[in-house]
């Protein structure tokens, strides 16, 4: 391994600097992970919404991944808002050529604030070439009921949706289940042989804007270091969780998590 770990997130960027990319290279440098990017598509965006979406070239996507592995190495990639199914299939061609592993796959449709990040037919694009490649995707429950093409409404239907994915190619999967009512926050990991649940106590804000993008770096960032990936969804999950409940109250709608936090609590 080399002397510092190295992680690319392949993923849109978020102005606001509580999503996307920024949030992403904000985590990598909080677990001291050395972060590298690959932009997709440039958001205007704030706490109140996204104003507009600029959507790059998949050429100039593929370039960038290019110039990182042919000179500086990547010891695990994440993949965030991916724009269309054009950028999607080149980067599934890019992690194949380069064979870049671990992969972390968010599958990034909806923004917190209900804009949609994914165009075209997002199903199909992510089963035939993003499942196949992952270490571990990380839907939320909206998008695990997508991907997996059936309602959730219990405990039992999670595990089932999980295996779906599992079969569709997919190594690992954790349905994340902040979207949940109640006083917990219970993600459901499966890796197609034993189920396990990671649990935090639930925050009660509407700062919640980027924590699926933080989850997903936090986890590449791990993996990068060499954890398993149960160490690294726990490590990920104690991340997000801390950057959670340590408000900043920034904006005037939903705000951007506290990616300090953690290591303000490691030092207590
Ligand atoms: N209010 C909360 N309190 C504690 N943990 C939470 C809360 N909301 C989400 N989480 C946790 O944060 C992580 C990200 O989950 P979430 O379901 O919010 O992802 P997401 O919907 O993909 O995020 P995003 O809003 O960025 O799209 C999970 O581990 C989840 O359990
Ligand atoms: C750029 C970007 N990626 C991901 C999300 C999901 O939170 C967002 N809001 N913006």
């Amino acid at each position: 391994m080399n002397q510092i770990a190295r992680a690319l997130t392949i993923a849109g960027s978020d102005s606001s600097g509580g999503a996307g990319i920024q949030a992403d290279l904000k985590t990598f440098q909080e677990l001291h992970v050395f972060g590298m990017s690959a932009i997709t598509a440039i958001t205007a965006q704030n706490t109140l919404g996204v104003q507009d979406v600029l959507e790059l070239n998949p050429d100039i996507v593929a370039k960038q991944i290019d110039s990182i592995v042919t000179d500086l190495g990547v010891d695990a990639v994440k993949t965030g808002m991916l724009a269309s199914p054009e950028i999607i299939e080149t980067v599934a061609a890019k992690i194949n050529e380069h064979h870049l592993a671990p992969f972390v796959v968010d599958p990034v449709m909806v923004s917190t604030s209900g804009h949609l990040l994914l165009t075209g037919d997002a199903r199909t694009s992510f089963k035939k070439w993003l499942l196949p490649l992952a270490t571990v995707i990380t839907p939320n429950l909206h998008e695990a009921e997508y991907l997996a093409d059936m309602k959730i409404t219990n405990w039992e239907e999670r595990k089932q949706a999980a295996q779906i994915l599992i079969d569709e190619g997919a190594q690992a999967v954790i349905i994340k289940g902040g979207h949940d009512v109640g006083e917990k926050a219970v993600d459901l990991f499966y890796d197609g042989s034993n189920f396990q649940s990671f649990s935090a106590p639930k925050t009660d804000t509407k700062n919640t804007h980027g924590t699926g993008c933080t989850f997903s770096a936090a986890i590449a960032a791990q993996l990068a270091k060499g954890d398993s990936l149960p160490d690294a969804i726990a490590k990920a999950k104690a991340f997000v969780t801390a950057a959670i409940s340590h408000p900043l109250s920034l904006g005037k709608g939903n705000g951007p998590t506290n990616h300090w936090a953690y290591r303000q609590e490691e030092k207590k």
